[in-house]
């Protein structure tokens, strides 16, 4: 476990609001937030009312439709409550290549990708192909590519959904983890007794906005710091009222033509690997980039390094992968 050296200071969320359309209801408006260092924060809110939505913009999966989100960290890790299992390619080697993507060497990603997979029950799998995964397995391997580079920020979002008991109990851990080491830690989970009594902070979603959720009962573990996140004021507009990075899968040859599929929020070189091009398939759809198999590897690299949610790798003759709500 490495600890998060300086202080970053926190990601702040200032008059963010997300509508989904240009005239569909907003779903959060004027958010403003405060996400220190070392804090673990659920959030919590009834179905529907847009939690979802706050963290795939606290993660910069996706943009808000105003407002800003800044003092993100570069590593920033997102685990959707469903991964695409894709390509024919190996859990382990999947993770190996994400690794090296996000900067480790080929020898740290393995040792580490095959840590995780260890802890998370999935050793025996690390051989096996991505498509040929259980859901559980699936998700395994999603939530250790969103711990093998030690993310400053790490947003869950149901990501015990499908674990087994033990996985379930070793994400808590992991997330203890990496609290300690001064990340910042977002989740959501269905059950309360998830880290219960844990959180230095609750939020809740309700009528657009976000504010301070119920106080938790239980024991909270001594932790040194200060300990509230705190949420601004809850201003409720106008209203009416979608992994690891996950690379879907790998590059299918050297040099046949790619489509990646991607979202995020941080702005692009102006010139990227192979020429290749942007091109919005529509709200909350991600950016769909085509690219030469030769340069995927480059591309991918430049999204990650920007902490782009790559959703899906898959060749230009045909999808190869599922991929995620927005
Ligand atoms: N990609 C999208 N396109 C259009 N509408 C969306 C999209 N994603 C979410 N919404 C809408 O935004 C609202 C909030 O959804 P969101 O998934 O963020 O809520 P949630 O609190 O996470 O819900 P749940 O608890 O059911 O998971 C809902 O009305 C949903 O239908």
């Amino acid at each position: 476990m490495s600890t998060i050296v300086g202080a970053r200071g926190p990601v702040r969320l200032a008059g963010v609001g997300r509508r989904y359309g240009a005239r569909g209801p907003w779903v959060l408006r004027g958010v403003d937030l405060e996400l220190p260092e070392g804090r673990l924060v659920r959030v919590t809110g009834a179905n529907g009312t847009g939690k979802s939505t706050l963290l795939r913009l606290v993660a910069g999966v996706d943009a808000p439709a105003e407002g800003r989100i800044t003092g993100r960290p570069r590593g920033t890790a997102y685990v959707p409550e469903r991964f695409p299992p894709a390509l024919p390619f190996t859990a382990l080697g999947h993770l190996v290549h994400l690794g090296r993507l996000q900067g480790l060497t080929t020898a740290v990603a393995r040792t580490r990708a095959t840590r995780w997979l260890e802890r998370l029950g999935a050793g025996g799998y690390a051989g096996t192909a991505l498509s040929e995964l259980s859901k559980g397995s699936a998700q395994k391997v999603a939530v250790a590519q969103a711990l093998l580079a030690e993310p400053g920020l790490l947003v869950l979002d149901e990501a015990w959904t499908g674990l087994d008991e033990a996985a379930r109990a070793e994400l808590d851990r992991a997330v203890r983890e990496r609290v300690a080491a001064g990340a910042t830690v977002l989740f959501v989970d269905h059950d309360p007794r998830r880290l219960a009594g844990e959180a230095d902070t609750v939020l809740r979603v309700a009528d657009g906005g976000v504010g301070p959720g119920p106080r938790e009962q239980g024991t909270v573990p001594a932790r040194v710091g200060a300990k509230a996140v705190e949420p601004g004021p809850v201003r409720v507009g106008t209203k009416t009222p979608d992994p690891d990075p996950a690379r879907g899968g790998a590059k299918p040859s050297a040099s046949a033509p790619v489509r990646i599929v991607a979202s995020g929020t941080r702005p692009l070189p102006g010139v990227l690997p192979g020429g290749a091009a942007g091109e919005a398939l529509g709200d909350g759809g991600g950016t769909l980039f085509r690219v030469g198999g030769a340069d995927s590897d480059a591309l991918l690299r430049v999204l990650l390094d920007a902490s782009w949610h790559v959703h899906r790798v898959e060749a230009e003759t045909g999808p190869a992968t599922g991929g995620g709500r927005g």
